[in-house]
């Protein structure tokens, strides 16, 4: 291999990654040489070479393999990276579950009798799962399941948007599970390696040992079950495997994006028998969650020998001009960091602006106090001039604390600000109001509806 191939597959790189992920992590990396299969890399730092370990390892050997370089293996010659790297699976050899977290050796290929699992990510713990309202209850079940005992809830269907941490909980019961009962046999994988190792069993004619395999897990974990939606024979092999093992009293956790009855594709007997246990709903995150996991992810960074200053304000900024989801945001932190190494510039409110400037422009829908009145006096069928009085009947109180809450929430405004503008009123009033409504969005299905029409109205 030479520089030249590199180039070109660096070419090929920024299809896939996109030009941000590409300037950001794949263009700083140096071919250094290729020597038995091994091609090593230089990284400009450890944090751009870990985070590159990590995250796009598979699709740099993909590309490499692609482009006729025999690479077996790829390194990156950063001195800390050598701990945490972890080397490349080849395709198609999975690992048996038996590693524990921390564990980050060569995966061996599996005999195809054994009972095959899809890798666990390490860093997918409960102890790296921040907790917030809105996965309370989510957090809550996935405990109790992974503490085992008797099966109380069968099976555990957790549902969410995406990267809001069901795959995240999953892992992390199966390396609590593992840790609390190592001769438990976990498996977890994907509804899609499900389908294959299915289709597999199928073309290889031994769709015995495939059911006698399943059948004999004590845990099964299926990851994004609608992809299973529509695909007839596998559904009925889902549905067998299901029933055999709830009949046998195994634990079963499900995840997917929509709750069952909204799966379209599925089979009703399917719907019924995933809304049989209990059904968690992942919510989207709310300001704390998201200034929480940026928290813990900085920490973590730190602990891991990063020399990391952020400026008081980037967090918080971060956790509320990005508010799709976990994993956008953490790119973002990440994305950050790694701007400030190659720059060497301090972590403050300018460099995010410059470094994210896609994601927080997208974001960044300025939403005034004025808007947020007029469209909440619109829905409820009220005039401006009712949320700014002194009424306090319900239908008018009611929608002015929601209004004060968007105020909150949508915009910088200070408290004693908000105040003001809703009829010059006391900053404790807005306080209150806030609360109010936090706690009628957990309680009231009608409040929490209108909160989320509210946003999406004024977000668009
Ligand atoms: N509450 C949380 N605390 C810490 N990290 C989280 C949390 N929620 C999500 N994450 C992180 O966000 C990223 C995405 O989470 P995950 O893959 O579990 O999402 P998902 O719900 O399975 O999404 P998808 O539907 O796309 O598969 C992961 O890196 C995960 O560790």
């Amino acid at each position: 291999m030479t520089e030249d191939t590199w180039g070109s597959v660096q070419n090929d790189l920024l299809k896939t990654v996109g030009q941000n992920n590409y300037l950001t992590w794949i263009e700083p990396l140096k071919f250094a040489d290729c020597r038995g299969g091994v091609v090593r890399f230089e990284a400009p730092s450890s944090f751009v070479g870990n985070w590159v370990a990590r995250n796009y390892r598979e699709d740099i050997l993909h590309h490499l393999v692609s482009a006729g370089v025999e690479v077996k293996r790829i390194e990156f010659d950063v001195a800390k990276l050598a701990q945490a790297a972890r080397q490349v699976r080849p395709k198609g050899t999975e690992r048996t579950m038996t590693p524990s977290p921390g564990d980050v050796a060569m995966d061996k290929p599996v005999p195809s009798a054994s009972l095959q699992s899809a890798p666990l990510d390490p860093r997918l713990t409960f102890s790296n799962f921040v907790v917030g309202k809105p996965n309370e209850l989510a957090h809550a079940s996935a405990r109790r399941v992974a503490e085992g005992g008797p099966v109380s809830f069968n099976p555990l269907f957790l549902y969410g948007g995406v990267g809001l941490g069901k795959t995240h909980l999953m892992h992390a019961i199966a390396w609590e599970a593992q840790a609390r009962n190592p001769g438990l046999k976990v498996l977890y994988l994907s509804a899609e390696q499900f389908m294959y190792r299915f289709v597999r069993a199928l073309r290889d004619r031994n769709t015995m040992e495939f059911k006698e395999l399943f059948r004999s897990v004590d845990l099964l974990m299926v990851d994004d079950v609608q992809f299973i939606a529509g695909k007839d024979s596998t559904q009925d092999e889902f549905f067998h495997t299901f029933n055999a093992l709830v009949d046998q009293n195994k634990q079963i956790i499900i995840s997917a994006d929509r709750a069952p009855g909204e799966i379209d594709g599925l089979e009703d007997r399917i719907k019924s028998r995933l809304s049989c246990g209990l059904v968690v709903d992942i919510h989207p995150t709310d300001y704390e969650l998201r200034l929480g996991v940026l928290q813990q992810r900085l920490q973590d960074q730190i602990a891991a020998g990063e020399t990391i200053a952020v400026e008081d304000g980037v967090l918080e900024c971060l956790a509320q001009r990005i508010s799709t989801n976990v994993r956008v945001l953490e790119g973002a932190l990440n994305r950050l960091i790694a701007f400030s190494d190659l720059v060497g510039r301090r972590i403050t409110l300018d460099l995010a602006h410059e470094a994210l400037s896609d994601l927080i422009r997208a974001h960044d829908k300025k939403v005034t106090v004025d808007e947020i009145m007029q469209a909440v006096a619109k829905y409820y069928n009220l005039r401006m001039t009712d949320l700014l009085g002194p009424r306090r009947t319900r239908t008018i109180a009611r929608p002015r604390q929601l209004a004060m809450y968007l105020a909150k929430t949508l915009t910088t405004r200070s408290l004693p600000e908000i105040g003001r503008r809703f009829g010059g009123r006391d900053h404790t009033t807005v306080i209150h109001a806030v609360k109010r409504i936090e706690a009628l969005c957990d309680s009231d299905p009608q409040i929490s509806e209108d909160v989320r029409s509210l946003l999406r109205t004024l977000e668009n």
